[in-house]
């Protein structure tokens, strides 16, 4: 499966009292990977979240991805996000199975990325590139790096942090296939808007093919 395309990202704060009826209208625009992203310890309430994202996922054919959770992601049957320090890939991928889609947050670092792709990942995610409201502190990326990382790496890359519609198209234009977007797409007044940015998330990815 070709991973390219709109990376929605949840978060609790931001979608809270309109949580599946902004994330449906994310799926109906054209959404690649749904990523459930919530850092709350509430075991029971992660998984009935998650086990609802599940069915709104299956009706749109999209794949879902569990943040940091490898257990619950197998208890699902779907992929998992795992950033630095939320355990090692390969047991993901042994708890996962060889179909599972794995991605690894990389930071800017380009090695990070090459010692992910030899241990399973299935995709690398690179950022913060712009300014991010959801998760401020996160360490810096450039497109440079990017472009650097475009020429090394056989894997899709994704990109995160502050993504927007008006920022994302050098990100596009340097090698970026995932565009992992929070605020950018759910921070909006409507569902209608949000269906609408992801269809223009889509657009720019499909114009530079
Ligand atoms: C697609 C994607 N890229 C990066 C991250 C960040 O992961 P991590 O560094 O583990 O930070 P948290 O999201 O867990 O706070 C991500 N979640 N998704
Ligand atoms: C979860 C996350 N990880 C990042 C990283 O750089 O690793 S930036 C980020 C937040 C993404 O949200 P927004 O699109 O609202 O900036
Ligand atoms: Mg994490």
């Amino acid at each position: 499966m070709k991973l390219r395309g709109l990376y929605a990202i949840t978060d609790s704060q931001l979608l809270a009292g309109k949580f599946l009826a902004y994330v449906e209208a994310a799926l109906d625009g054209g959404v690649t990977l749904l990523q459930y992203r919530d850092k709350s310890s509430d075991e029971a309430r992660r998984l009935r979240e998650a086990e609802k994202l599940y069915e709104l996922c299956s009706r749109y054919k999209t794949q879902l991805i569990i943040n940091d959770d490898a257990e619950l992601a197998a208890r699902l049957g779907v992929g998992v996000h795992l950033g630095q320090t939320d355990g090692p890939l390969t047991s993901a991928r042994a708890l996962l199975g060889a179909k599972a889609i794995i991605g690894a947050t990389c930071h800017s670092q380009i090695e990070l990325a090459e010692q992910a792709a030899k241990e399973g990942a299935s995709y690398v995610a690179f950022g913060r590139f712009f300014n991010s409201t959801t998760k401020p502190g996160a360490p810096a990326a450039t497109v440079d790096m990017l472009a650097q990382a475009r020429k090394r790496l056989h894997l899709p890359i994704c990109v995160i942090g502050g993504v927007t519609l008006e920022n994302a198209e050098p990100l596009v234009a340097h090698g970026a296939d995932l565009l992992a977007v929070v605020h950018g797409l759910f921070g909006a007044d409507s569902t209608q808007e949000v269906t609408r940015r992801a269809r223009a998330f889509n657009d720019l990815l499909k114009s530079s093919v």
